[in-house]
Order: C-alpha cells, then structure tokens, then sequence
C-alpha cells in the first residue's frame, strides 16, 4: 500500500458499511476545553484525552476576538451571494495548488458523489493567490483569521507535541507551517452549502447526497468556525472501539464563541496514531431552506517537511496532500464515466 493509502481506504469502505449513512446522536461526546482555565499541564491532559479518544473537541477561551470571525463570515457571505460567473471569474479554481472557487465539484471516496457545497479555497503559498482574490476587503478579512487562526494551531501543536511526537525537536511541527512560503500548505477554506427547496432535498437524500460526504482532513490540526443556527457538522463517537456496532455518530454542535478542533491524518500519521483523525460529515438536513457557513482552517506542514515515525514510511508533507487530492479527483472522474 502507497503511504496515504490506507486513510484513503477508510473512507471508500463507508460506502459499504452501515455507518455511513445512519443518523447522528446529540450526546455531547465531543469535550469542550477552555484554553483560558488552568494550568498548562491541566490543559494538555484535557487535550490529549480528546486528541486520543475523540479526535475533536470545542476550544472556547482561544483568545481570537469574534469581531475577526465575524467580519470573515460577512465577507464570505457577500463573496457567495453573487452570480456563479462572478464567483468563477473572481477566483478561478487550480485544483494542483488546491487554490480557487469550486461549485459542487468535490466527490468523497466515501459517497462517490459531489459534495453539495460551494467554497473557496485559499492555499498560503507565495503566487497561489495572485488574481484569485475576489477583493481587497475579502483579502483583509481572510489574512487576519488566517493569521489568528495559524498562531492558535502553533499554539495547540506546541502543547501535544512533546507526548504526541517525542521523536523529534521542540516546536518541529508549528516551525514547519510557514504561511506564504514558497512551499506553505496552510490553507483557509470558505464553505457555503447552499439552500434546496423541499422536493430537491427529498431527491438528493434519496440518492446519497450530503452537503460534505464522511471523511477525515488531511491535515496536522483544522480549525472550524460555524455560526450558532446552522448545524449538521457531524464526528464519529466511540471510533477506537473497533467495534462497529458501538460506533455511530454525534453531533458537533455550534457553541458560541467555540471553535471546533479536530486532529488530522498527518497528525495522526507523525504520532503513529496515538492521535486519532475522526471521520466526519455535513448531514443534509430534511429542511434545506437555509445556508450553512463555516470556515475551516488547515495547519498543513509545508510541502518539503519530511514526516519521519517509528512505524509508517517516510513520507514528505507535499507527496501526502497531492495522494489525497487525487483520490478525490480519482472519486470524481469515476462518477464522470459511470454517468
Ligand atoms: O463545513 C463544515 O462544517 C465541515 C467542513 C469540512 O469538514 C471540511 O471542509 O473538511
Ligand atoms: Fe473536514
């Protein structure tokens, strides 16, 4: 198996178990940490319990003002609410530098269909984004919670580091996310999973559809802004037990001023699975009539960074997105061809 093969594969066989498509519990498994309260030794034994069992949690007391969130939410907002050519014109997808505007293009491995969501992607490397701003405004908004956002996840990768990836230098993983370096993967990503009248959304979940299919991020450690009043962010409970019958799904709920953490597959890959990348989903609610927002941060390590472990096969931070990426263009020109 190729070295990013395996977390592909979890996700294809989704479509054939059970737990792919089943309906969520609202049990609150996912932990709410405040990263204001206590101790640092009391803070990481908070995290690494839901780094390592759940692999998601909420982070209030993160210090990133709502004012910063709030404005990148309206500039997002503004951004969708145009005409498709505008969107497409003012920032044009590049799918090899994971940059750009996509309109329900991503297909999971999971669903082998497209996501039904519209989002712009922005990768933090030097050029990706040249003539792919949609405005000066919108760049301003993006650059400050790109920037907050980058500091946090340093700040979190500090903490788990010393008992999630012992092996190497302090501070190895947050020095190795270089936002607009020549080879920075850091990306901020503006999703929009647009309204459906009654009778598309009956159709749509007849046929598997979902506003993001089930799956885990490919990177160290994504931050997710959402706004209280519109869920549907949804993680696996239970996922160490191995035991499917014990494994369903439970909501990740919108906490104002929170914001939802979950680890990656290179994280997960660096501590040799001590902590875990959680499958993850966007339901498509019955009722549709509203939008759903929300920004995700990715803490990707720059592409020449070498992720060395114990006991999987070395691999370069870069090699390991471009394999994800395209298993997802793969899922994509399959359903091209069936169709
Ligand atoms: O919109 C969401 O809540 C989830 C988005 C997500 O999981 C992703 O883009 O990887
Ligand atoms: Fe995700």
């Amino acid at each position: 198996m190729g070295a990013a093969d395996q977390d592909i594969a979890v996700e294809a066989s989704l479509k054939t178990t059970g737990l792919g498509s089943a309906s969520a519990k609202d049990d609150g498994v996912v932990p709410v940490i405040d990263l204001s309260q206590g101790t640092d030794e009391e803070i990481v034994e908070q995290l690494w319990k839901a780094a390592t069992q759940v692999g998601f949690f909420s982070l209030t007391g993160h210090g990133i003002p709502q004012s910063l969130i709030d404005k990148a939410f309206e500039e997002s907002q503004a951004f969708f609410e145009q005409p498709l050519e505008d969107k497409q014109k003012q920032s044009p997808v590049d799918m090899s530098i994971n940059c750009g505007f996509e309109y329900f293009a991503q297909v999971r491995p999971s669903t082998g269909v497209a996501d039904q969501k519209e989002s712009l992607q922005v990768t933090a490397r030097e050029k990706a984004m040249d003539g792919r701003w949609p405005s000066d405004h919108f760049e301003s908004a993006a650059q400050d919670l790109l920037n907050a956002s980058h500091a946090l996840a340093n700040k979190l990768l500090d903490l788990l580091q010393p008992l999630a990836v012992p092996h190497v230098a302090p501070q190895t993983l947050s020095k190795s996310h270089n936002l607009w370096s020549l080879d920075g993967q850091c990306t901020i990503r503006f999703l929009h999973y647009p309204p459906q009248d009654a009778e598309t959304t009956k159709a749509l979940l007849k046929e598997g559809y979902w506003r993001a299919g089930p799956h885990t991020d490919w990177a160290n450690l994504t931050l997710l802004y959402q706004r209280p009043g519109q869920a549907g962010l949804e993680c696996c409970a239970n996922p160490r037990t191995g035991n499917p019958s014990e494994m369903y799904w439970t909501k990740v709920n919108p906490v104002e001023g929170a914001i939802a953490v979950n680890i990656g597959d290179m994280l997960a890959r660096w501590s040799d699975g001590k902590l875990y990348s959680n499958l993850h989903r966007v339901r498509l609610p019955e009722d549709a009539s509203k939008s759903r927002y929300s920004i995700a941060y990715f803490a990707q390590s720059d592409k020449s960074t070498l992720i060395e472990t114990e006991n999987n096969p070395p691999i370069t931070a870069g090699d390991y997105i471009l394999s994800r990426i395209q298993s997802n263009f793969e899922a994509a020109k399959k359903k091209k061809q069936e169709a």
